[in-house]
């Protein structure tokens, strides 16, 4: 089945929406949203309250919600299920598109949404299963809500997963929170009533105080305060989507959602490890330890990830009462590591080592080369980014454990890992490794 390709234009997105032919798609002003910030745990330091921001649509539905009847989902179920994912074509969302044409045997289309399209979207040609690029913007709420239509399921993972400084807080904040505002605004007003959010580890923590998370879970009580944009962002928008659920969508039903939090994710595609490994290679093959071993760091393969997506999109439906507002940690048997060490288990067999038992640096001296370059990223942005992978936060966070213990995934909606350690271990070595050999 061809690709099709389909640019939503400022204001316009000629769209095939399951079957019909929607041409112009608007959705109609919103108003205001749901009032009330969550209850959640979670604090941002110096950011908006929830309520203080309000988005709502500036358009109103033409003549495509006379065609989005009452009951479509239903029929749905007789021909084929129409699934969005949004940021498909990220280090993540790719895996999830993989992972939907090979083990979601209900899907009819799947619509790729994402600001940049892979080439790898063409080699897409299955059988029964239509592939729809949209090339559009999370924060274009026409755009989402164009895409949305007619969907049976959402999956929103675009994001902005910026710890660097390479994007502005407010950019994060319009991508990661007015983003996901509009995802949920779009599933209200065409009618969509399953969503899956791709959280992460950080709307929990490390927190501003670097308290450790030992094993935890997501009923452990920890203070999760944040002043970094990117978690802040992240834990807004997870508190939307969460208070999201149960809202009556377009047709009278109510909207499902539920957010999974992977901690720190690898496998193939992930780019901070090839660059670590192509750090290595300049260096004559050596890393130098920088955090204690003894730091934990809880990790999780892409390919469980992306499958932890699949069931819970599947199992929304049919457990709504159960999974509907809940969030679930992403988990697998990944080794409990120091990010260093975890990431040595695939740089070492492609030939690098790490230098020191112990940091080869006095910790006061690694805060200050963090303040150092956060000073230089600041005096050198009007000439020129400079984001080096160590900075305040960064440091911060490889430097608190941060570790998951959980089953509330397998209980609530039967998750078990598709990829065992070894085969996610060796999977991510060959990738490296031809990642590498393409530097070269
Ligand atoms: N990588 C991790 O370790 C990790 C861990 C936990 C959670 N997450 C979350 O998983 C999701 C995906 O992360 P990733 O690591 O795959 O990142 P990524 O940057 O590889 O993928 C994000 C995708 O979203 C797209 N995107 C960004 N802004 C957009 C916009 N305005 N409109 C449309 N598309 C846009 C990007 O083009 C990209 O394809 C994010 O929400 C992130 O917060 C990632
Ligand atoms: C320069 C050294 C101190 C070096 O060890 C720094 C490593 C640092 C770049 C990474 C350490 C922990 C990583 C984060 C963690 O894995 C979880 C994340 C959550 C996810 O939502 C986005 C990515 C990230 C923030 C991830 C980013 C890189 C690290 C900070």
């Amino acid at each position: 089945m061809p690709v099709e390709h389909r640019v939503a234009a400022r204001g316009r997105l000629r769209a095939r929406v399951v079957g019909v032919v929607a041409g112009r798609v608007s959705v109609p002003g919103m108003g205001q949203e749901g009032e009330g910030g969550a209850s959640g745990r979670g604090r941002c330091v110096g950011w908006p309250a929830l309520d203080e921001r309000r988005g709502p649509l500036q358009a109103s539905l033409g003549t495509l919600g006379q065609w989005l009847q009452p009951g479509m989902a239903d029929s749905a179920q007789a021909q084929k299920l129409v699934y969005l994912v949004t940021g498909g074509c990220g280090f993540l969302g790719e895996h999830v598109v993989r992972m939907l044409l090979q083990r979601e045997p209900r899907l009819g289309e799947l619509r790729v949404f994402d600001r940049h399209l892979g080439p790898w979207l063409e080699e897409l040609k299955t059988g029964p299963v239509r592939v729809t690029a949209i090339q559009g913007d999370v924060t274009e709420a026409h755009e989402v809500a164009a895409a949305v239509a007619g969907a049976h399921v959402v999956i929103h993972t675009a994001g902005l997963v910026d710890v660097f400084g390479r994007a502005s807080p407010e950019t994060i904040h319009e991508v990661n929170v007015q983003g996901t505002r509009n995802v949920i605004e779009a599933c209200v007003q065409t009618g969509t009533r399953f969503l899956v959010y791709t959280s992460s580890m950080e709307v929990v923590g490390p927190n501003t105080k670097g308290h450790p998370f030992y094993r935890g879970n997501e009923d452990t009580l920890y203070e999760a305060v944040h002043r970094h944009p990117y978690p802040c962002s992240k834990a807004l928008a997870e508190r939307l989507v969460l208070e999201a659920n149960g809202r009556e969508v377009h047709g009278g039903l109510p909207l499902v959602t539920c957010a999974l939090r992977p901690t720190g994710i690898y496998g193939e595609g992930h780019q901070i490890m090839r660059d670590f490994y192509r750090q290595g290679l300049r260096l004559g093959g050596w890393l130098f330890r920088a955090i204690p071993a003894s730091v934990e760091h809880g990790r999780v393969y892409v390919g469980n990830v992306a499958w932890m997506h699949v069931l819970a999109a599947r199992e929304l439906e049919r457990r709504a009462a159960l999974m509907g507002g809940q969030v679930y940690f992403c988990y697998d048997g990944s080794p409990y590591k120091s990010y260093e060490d975890f990431n040595m288990e695939f740089l070492g067999p492609c030939g690098l080592q790490l230098v020191g038992a112990r940091p080869l640096l006095p910790y006061w001296l690694l805060v200050f080369l963090a303040a150092l370059n956060a000073l230089l990223q600041w005096l050198l942005r009007p000439l020129v980014l400079y984001a080096p992978l160590l900075n305040p936060y960064t440091l911060a966070v490889a430097n608190t454990t941060f570790t998951v213990s959980t089953d509330k995934a397998q209980r609530h909606f039967g998750y078990e890992p598709l990829f065992s350690w070894e085969d996610s271990r060796t999977r991510t070595i060959l990738w490296v490794q031809a990642a590498g050999s393409s530097a070269q």
